[in-house]
């Protein structure tokens, strides 16, 4: 089949060679044309603007935008609604906010083009790995499209077959899922997001306890000097918390055991934030997921207005003094 990519990032790039390399023919736009040149250079057609891009597709086309949620989504979705035709699809298969498809579906659907949301997991090893795809649209557009979903997808690989699963949808098995109509891919994404932040943040807090039972303020008998870098390793293998999240921090302490590399100032795209409003919203109670996000803006601080707050009042009510 052929595909048009907009938006030749890590992500979109990765995408396109992994649609080459299974025979599908990309015709490929980014705003950086050096990017563009660098994917012709590799087989994908290469597109001076969308315009152009929709000109170099037969129809019925299909378009994958792969930009960063938000504006420069909106407008390049908000573009393809004036280039494309009826019978023809647009993606976006960035993190987009999902209520934001249902209204996007609407505008393309009264001009005849179908929209698919689609979140697209797996990072920057899809290439190899495959990526995980949660799909929102409908059924037709989505059936058309299977041979590049198929591509994109991990496939079976080795993992063992659930049991009782007879009767059920077989691509789920292979890694792409139908969620339901218009913004059911970005939500099914957008909570999957949210249980990477709680998972991580698990992850990173038994570490930091790990690390920290050497401490001084503990009595010396008390005082454990252990291998945080080992203890990631021995946990893959067996273990209940075993997890690609655990294979990601095992690397990362092996090669940096303290960690150096990095400030811990932690950043967010947006999904963890939708994931708390959701909860708000439908009054799910989803303390962890909260507490995670929560930790990410604390990350970004060094001293926050809250904690001088608290001594204030602490020094107010009972003269207790900072530590020099
Ligand atoms: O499933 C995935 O492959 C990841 O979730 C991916 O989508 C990306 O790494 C997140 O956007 C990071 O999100 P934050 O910037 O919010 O941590």
């Amino acid at each position: 089949m052929e595909l048009g990519l907009v938006g030749l990032g890590r992500m979109g790039a990765n995408i396109a060679r992994r649609l080459m390399r299974a025979g599908h023919r990309v015709v490929a736009f980014d705003r950086d044309p050096k990017a563009v040149q660098a994917l012709a250079a590799e087989g994908a057609a290469p597109a001076a603007d969308l315009a152009d891009l929709v000109r170099r597709l037969a129809a019925p086309r299909a378009v994958w935008v792969m930009l960063p949620a938000g504006e420069a989504t909106e407008q390049a979705i908000a573009a393809l609604g004036g280039l494309l035709a009826p019978g023809d699809v647009a993606i976006d298969g960035g993190n987009g906010f999902w209520k934001d498809d249902i209204r996007r579906a609407r505008a393309l659907r009264a001009k005849g083009v179908d929209y698919l949301d689609i979140g697209t997991s797996g990072g920057v090893w899809g290439l190899a790995r495959g990526y995980c795809l949660m799909i929102g649209g409908p059924e037709a557009a989505v059936r058309r499209l299977d041979p590049i979903f198929a591509a994109l997808a991990p496939g079976p690989g080795d993992i063992p077959r659930t049991p009782h699963r007879e009767g059920r949808d077989p691509r789920v098995e292979r890694g792409y899922l139908h969620a339901g109509p218009n913004g059911a891919g970005h939500f099914v994404k957008m909570i999957h997001n949210g249980i990477e932040y709680g998972m991580m943040q698990a992850i990173a807090e038994g570490f930091d306890l790990l690390r920290h039972a050497g401490s001084p303020e503990l009595p010396e008998e008390e005082r454990l000097a252990l291998d945080l870098a080992d203890i990631a390793e021995v946990w893959r293998r067996g273990s209940v918390v075993t997890s690609w999240l655990l294979d990601l921090t095992a690397a990362a302490l092996a090669e940096d055991p303290a960690l150096e590399g990095f400030s811990g100032h932690v950043g967010d795209s947006g999904e963890g934030r939708w994931t708390v409003q959701q909860a708000v919203e439908t009054a799910v109670p989803a303390p962890a997921l909260t507490a995670a996000l929560y930790a990410r803006f604390r990350s970004r601080r060094e001293r926050s207005f809250a904690d001088q707050v608290l001594s204030a009042m602490r020094k107010g009510f009972g003269g207790h003094q900072e530590p020099r």
